[in-house]
C-alpha cells in the first residue's frame, strides 16, 4: 500500500500493571510484521488469538492479534492491535520484538497526527481526542464526544461555506465596477452579513463555554483590604490555605486554589484588598489583582456590609467579559439572615464567610456558572486556540461589515472576508502549519 508512513509502535494502554495491555502499530511494514508474529497473513478486522514470540520462538505472551488494513483504520494506514495481559514488563518485550521487526518508537500523538494527515478526521477532531482522554467531568467527556463526533466541526464548516459565497457574491462585483455600488448598497448582501455574524457569536459563546468545561472556571475574588476574601477563599477550598488577619493589606499576591464542584475545576484565586496606598508591595499585589481580572470567567466582589455603598463603585472596575457576583460578607455581625437577590442584573449574596452561614448559597451560585447544566447539552469542547480563532473571525467581518456599510468597499470587504475563511480553516486545520501540528499534537499522550 503506497503513502504510508514509518512504521511506529506504542505501548497505547495507561502505564502500569493492568488487566489488559495494548501495543498499537501503524504503517507501511505493518502488514509482514503482522505476518511474521501470526505465523500467517491475518483475516482483517479479526482477532486472532495467538502466541506472541522472541526472535528464538520463545512465548512472550499469549493475546489477541487484530489487523486493521488500510484505509479502513484509525490512522488511515494499515494498523495492528496486541491485546495482551497488562504487564508492563511483558509488553515492553513484545514492543521491542516489534522494533526488531523494523518498527519504530512512536512520537506522542503521532497516531492521531497520521490520522488528521490522511484525512480520517480534522484537527479540532484530533483535539478532542486529546480533550476526552483528559478529560475530568462527565459533561467535559461528553462535550469532547461531541467535538470528536464532529459537531463542532460541522458548524465551522457551514459558516465557511455562507463566508465563501458571500466573498465569491462581493468578488464578482467588483469585476463589475459599473454595479458595484449599487450592489454593495444591496440589502440581502448585509442581510447575510448580519446573519453570518450572529451565528458566529452563537458559535463562541458556546465554544467559550467548552474551553470553560475543558480548563475549569476560573474565579477571582477581589474587594477592599479587610472585606473577608481570604476568609471566603478558605471557607471554599475548606483549608486555611491564605493568612487571615484583622490588618488590612494581609494579602500582597496572588493566591491560587483549585476546588471542584460537580467534577468541573474552579479556580479560585484570592487577590490583594483595593485601596489607595503608596505601599509599593500592595501597589504590585493590586496590579496583579487586575491583571488576573482580565482572565477571570466569573469576578467575586466581595464587600464588607459596613461599606456596601462605597464598594459598589468596584464593579466598575470588573471586564465585561466577566461575569460577576457581589458577596457581602460579616451578616454575622448584625446578625441578619442569608439571602440572595437579584439588584441592577447582578446576583447579591449576603452570608459570612466567618460562620460559613450563607455559604451553600454561594456554592449554588458557583455551579450555576460553572456548569450551564440545560443549556450545555449542545456544548462542544473546543480549546482557547479555537475561541481566540473565531474570535479574529468575528472582528473581521465587524470589519467586513464596516467596509461595506460606512465606505462601500468592496474589495475591502472581500479582503476581510478571505482573513475570517482563513480564520475559520486553521480550527479545522486546512490552513495550519508544522509548527502549529507539532505543538498540538506533542500535547497528546504516547499511543494515541
Ligand atoms: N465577623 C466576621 N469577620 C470576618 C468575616 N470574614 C472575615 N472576617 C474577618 O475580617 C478580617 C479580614 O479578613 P480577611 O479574610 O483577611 O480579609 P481580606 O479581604 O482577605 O483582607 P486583605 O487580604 O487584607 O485584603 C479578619 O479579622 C477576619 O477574621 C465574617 O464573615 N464575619
Ligand atoms: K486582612
Ligand atoms: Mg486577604
Amino acid at each position: 500500500m503506497s503513502g504510508q508512513g514509518e512504521t511506529i509502535a506504542a505501548i497505547a494502554s495507561p502505564p502500569g500493571p493492568g488487566g489488559i495491555g495494548v501495543i498499537r502499530l501503524s504503517g507501511a511494514g505493518v502488514a509482514a510484521l503482522a505476518e511474521r508474529l501470526l505465523g500467517r497473513t491475518p483475516t482483517p478486522r479479526h482477532a486472532h488469538y495467538c502466541a506472541l514470540t522472541d526472535a528464538t520462538g520463545g512465548v512472550l505472551d499469549r493475546g489477541l492479534l487484530l489487523h486493521f488494513p488500510a484505509p479502513h483504520s484509525f490512522t488511515g494506514e494499515d494498523v495492528l492491535e496486541l491485546q495482551m495481559h497488562g504487564s508492563p514488563v511483558m509488553l515492553g518485550c513484545v514492543l521491542e520484538r516489534c522494533l526488531e521487526l523494523g518498527a519504530r518508537h512512536a512520537r506522542p500523538g503521532e497516531f492521531s497526527e497520521r490520522a488528521f494527515l490522511n484525512g480520517r478526521i480534522d484537527l479540532a477532531q484530533a483535539e478532542a481526542i486529546a480533550d476526552l482522554i483528559a478529560s475530568g467531568s462527565e459533561a467535559a467527556a461528553r462535550a469532547a464526544v461531541r467535538s470528536l463526533e464532529g459537531d463542532f466541526s460541522q458548524q465551522v464548516h457551514a459558516l465557511t461555506e455562507s463566508v465563501v459565497r458571500l466573498r465569491v457574491w462581493i468578488e464578482a462585483a467588483i469585476d463589475f465596477p459599473e454595479e458595484e455600488v449599487d450592489f454593495l448598497a444591496e440589502p440581502t448582501v448585509l442581510e447575510d452579513l448580519e446573519r453570518l455574524r450572529h451565528q458566529l457569536d452563537e458559535i463562541l459563546t458556546a465554544s467559550r463555554r467548552g474551553v470553560r468545561l475543558l480548563d475549569g472556571l476560573h474565579v477571582v475574588i477581589i474587594g477592599r483590604p479587610n472585606a473577608g476574601k481570604s476568609s471566603l477563599l478558605n471557607r471554599l477550598a475548606a483549608s486555611e490555605r491564605a493568612i487571615v488577619t484583622e490588618i488590612p493589606g494581609t494579602t500582597r499576591d496572588v493566591l491560587r486554589e483549585t476546588i471542584h464542584l460537580d467534577g468541573i475545576a474552579l479556580t479560585l484565586v484570592d487577590t490583594a484588598g483595593l485601596r489607595e496606598t503608596a505601599d509599593p508591595i500592595e501597589i504590585e499585589g493590586m496590579r496583579r489583582a487586575r491583571a488576573e481580572l482580565e482572565r477571570a470567567d466569573l469576578a467575586v466582589l466581595v464587600s464588607d456590609d459596613a461599606h456596601a455603598e462605597s464598594d459598589h463603585g468596584l464593579l466598575d472596575v470588573l471586564p465585561a467579559s466577566a461575569q460577576r457576583i457581589v458577596v457581602h460578607n460579616k451578616i454575622d455581625l448584625d446578625g441578619h439572615p442569608p439571602r440572595r437577590a437579584m439588584v441592577d442584573g447582578d446576583t447579591h449574596l449576603w452570608l459570612s464567610a466567618r460562620t460559613g452561614e450563607g455559604l451553600p448559597m454561594l456554592i449554588q451560585a458557583l455551579k450555576d456558572v460553572a456548569d450551564p447544566g440545560e443549556a450545555a447539552s449542545g456544548t462542544f469542547s473546543a480549546r482557547t486556540r479555537h475561541v481566540a480563532a473565531l474570535q479574529r473571525a468575528s472582528d473581521g467581518l465587524e470589519a467586513a461589515w464596516h467596509a461595506l456599510t460606512e465606505r462601500r468597499a468592496g474589495e475591502l470587504a472581500a479582503e476581510e472576508l478571505r482573513g475570517v475563511q482563513r480564520e475559520l480553516g486553521s480550527i479545522t486545520g486546512e490552513f495550519s502549519n508544522e509548527d502549529l501540528l507539532g505543538r498540538i499534537f506533542a500535547d497528546f499522550c504516547i499511543g494515541k
